[in-house]
């Protein structure tokens, strides 16, 4: 007698299953969806344990929520599984993975510096005079959607740009840069704000914004306080909180940048 015979195809299935649920997990962590999907948990266990002791009424009841439960999860967990999914697309955008500018696009330490020292040295200045900036650099995924909510720049990087445009004066000032290829490609882009609940209460929107755009998508974020001059630098949904000069640098150079 085979009592349990396990195919390769098995073990696919169950390392694919148990990576999701990793990935959701890491998505949820930290906000209110995790609360919720705990919940929805205890349900299930509530609702088993009814069935078993085969309670007809409660049981009746139940069954009628779990009969639309596939439904209602789309609807409780609709930004989460929107995340989850740009998240999966930004991640593995083949268009951008195979496209041709990359082979005409040189990618030695030294032209990356081209860039990332007009942004860190930008950052150094507005850190210095407190003011707010939010730069958001993208990797694989374009972030076309969140570019065009504001005003389209393709300028070529330079730490005086950079700067004029947070100007507090400047009307371009509130909202994100979006840096994308080696271009300024907008500025006043509003981004989705992140629901973490580990975030520090101190921080507003600006650091809220740069943790959203990075749990949704593979591109990192700077932030400048423009209460305290303090630099943070998001990455995966994940934030680390005042740091010096010499540490975004060297975070932007470990970040993978392909711009
Ligand atoms: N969703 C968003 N997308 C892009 N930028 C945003 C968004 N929400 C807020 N901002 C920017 O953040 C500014 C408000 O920052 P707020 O004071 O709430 O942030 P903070 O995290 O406390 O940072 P600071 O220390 O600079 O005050 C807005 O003026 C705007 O420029």
């Amino acid at each position: 007698m085979t009592f349990l015979e396990i195919r390769f195809i098995d073990l696919v299935d169950i390392f694919l299953v148990a990576y999701l649920m990793y990935r959701l997990y890491k998505l949820i962590k930290g906000t209110v969806a995790l609360n919720i999907f705990i919940g929805i948990f205890a349900f299930i266990v509530f609702w088993l344990v009814i069935k078993s002791l085969n309670m007809d009424l409660s049981s009746t009841i139940l069954d009628n929520f779990v009969n639309v439960g596939v439904l209602a999860i789309i609807v409780v967990f609709q930004q989460e599984i929107r995340r989850f999914l740009l998240l999966l697309g930004s991640k593995y955008n083949l268009h951008n993975k195979f496209s041709f500018d990359r082979f005409f696009e040189s990618k030695s330490a030294g032209m990356m510096n081209i860039y990332i020292k007009p942004v860190v040295q930008a950052c150094e200045d507005c850190a210095r005079s407190k003011t707010g900036v939010l730069i958001v650099i993208t990797k694989n995924s374009e972030l076309l959607d969140f570019v065009h909510t504001g005003e389209l720049l393709n300028a070529v990087i330079s730490r005086r740009l950079i700067e004029s445009v947070f100007f507090k004066n400047s009307p371009l000032h509130d909202g994100a840069v979006i840096i994308n290829r080696n271009k300024i490609k907008a500025a006043g882009c509003i981004l989705p704000v992140s629901q973490n609940m580990e975030l520090p209460k101190r921080f507003g929107l600006r650091h809220r914004a740069g943790m959203g755009i990075t749990e949704s998508t593979d591109a990192v974020a700077i932030v400048v306080s423009e209460e305290r001059g303090r630099i943070s630098f998001f990455q995966n949904g994940r934030g680390e909180y005042n740091i010096s000069i010499e540490e975004l640098e060297k975070r932007l150079e470990e970040a993978g940048l392909t711009n």
